[in-house]
């Protein structure tokens, strides 16, 4: 079977809050006539994903119950080999990493896996930035032994969207930026954006992987034995209310107040709301202290459907959380 007879894996990876999922919204929305079947993996103990991608007719699939560059990888393979006993109904599959994933152990699946080698080739590893916090994660010293993401997720990178470049400062800042990631990763073409709105022929079916290079860059890419250590000081804590409304006010001011004071170890946060008083959903995102909180009255994405639960669902990630504190704070919230 030749490499036009196979169908492309496209892997979108990327730190915390950097803008995949943005990206799979406008690849889901953008006009391009592919059929698409998402495959999303989030990080963290309670899922607020599937409310944030936004509803079409593609395929996606949920896996939150681990990581996919570790402890999911059997149930990655098992959904590949599911789509593939149906593999005209589909032109492409998008894998989504969790921001905190490595890519490789992802990427050496379409290599030794014999079955999906048969039938899948890898187009490209993705990596999406967020430019206003990429230099702080690059520069962060992790214990001895274990990875540091971010710097992963670029090395491995085929293409990377310099995404968010509204929040740079300076023609400056990017420069050293782009200097930053050259020295990471020199072949890697980069394509600045902005809420990830890329021209889709720049980024799908582009067969922008080579395993020569990946070799050159991990001699044991190939290597099914290999082992990868991830910072375990990097946790979650997940809150849900389901038989209560918010207090959309209330909320907004604990939230803002706790990410301007722990927004530095709270690297992301984001939930969907059942506030009071409105049939209207919200969704709350945050980056370390930047923050948006959004109705679906502003049509950017659906309300509450007619006869879905409505359930507050909210995730922090980072170090140092206290979970008690958290859940407290938010249930205080509660209209
Ligand atoms: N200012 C600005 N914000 C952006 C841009 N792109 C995405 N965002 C915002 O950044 C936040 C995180 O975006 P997501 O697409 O959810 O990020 P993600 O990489 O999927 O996040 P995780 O799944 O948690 O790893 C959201 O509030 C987005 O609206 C951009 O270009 N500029």
């Amino acid at each position: 079977m030749t490499v036009n007879d196979k169908t492309p894996v496209t892997i979108i990876t990327g730190f915390l809050g950097a803008g995949k999922t943005t990206l799979v919204n406008h690849i889901l929305t953008a006009k391009h006539g592919k059929r698409i079947a998402i495959i999303e993996n989030e990080f963290g103990e309670v899922g607020v994903d599937d409310g944030l991608v936004v509803e079409t007719k593609e395929e996606i699939f949920e896996m939150n119950n681990g990581c996919i560059c570790c402890t999911v990888r059997q149930d990655l393979i098992r959904i590949l080999n599911k789509l593939m006993r149906r593999k005209d109904a589909f032109d492409h599959i998008i894998i989504e990493t969790t921001g905190l994933a490595d890519p490789a152990p992802v990427a050496q699946t379409f290599f030794v896996d014999e079955d999906l080698k048969e039938d899948l080739y890898l187009d490209a590893i993705l990596t999406v930035v967020d430019a206003a916090h990429l230099s702080a994660h690059l520069d962060e010293i992790k214990p001895e032994g274990v990875e540091n993401e971010s710097v992963e997720q670029i090395a491995f990178a085929d293409k990377i969207l310099l995404n968010k470049i509204d929040l740079l400062k300076s023609d400056d800042d990017k420069a050293s930026l782009v200097k930053k990631i050259r020295s990471i990763n020199a072949r890697a073409a980069i394509i600045e954006s902005q809420h990830s709105a890329v021209d889709i022929d720049s980024i799908l079916g582009i067969k922008a992987f080579s395993l020569d290079a990946t070799l050159e860059q991990d001699a044991e890419f190939l290597d099914t034995d290999a082992e990868h250590q991830h910072d375990e000081s990097v946790t979650s804590v997940g809150i849900e209310v389901a038989d209560a409304a918010m207090d959309i006010t209330k909320l907004e001011a604990w939230l803002r107040k706790l990410l301007s004071t722990r927004g530095e170890d709270i690297f992301r946060s984001k939930g969907i709301l059942n506030v009071s008083g409105t049939d209207e959903r919200y969704v709350f995102q945050g980056v370390h202290m930047m923050m948006e909180m959004s109705s679906s009255a502003e049509g950017k994405f659906e309300g509450w459907g007619k006869d879905q639960k409505r359930v507050s669902r909210v995730i922090f990630i980072g170090r140092n959380l206290d979970r008690s504190d958290l859940e407290s704070g938010f249930k205080a919230c509660i209209a």
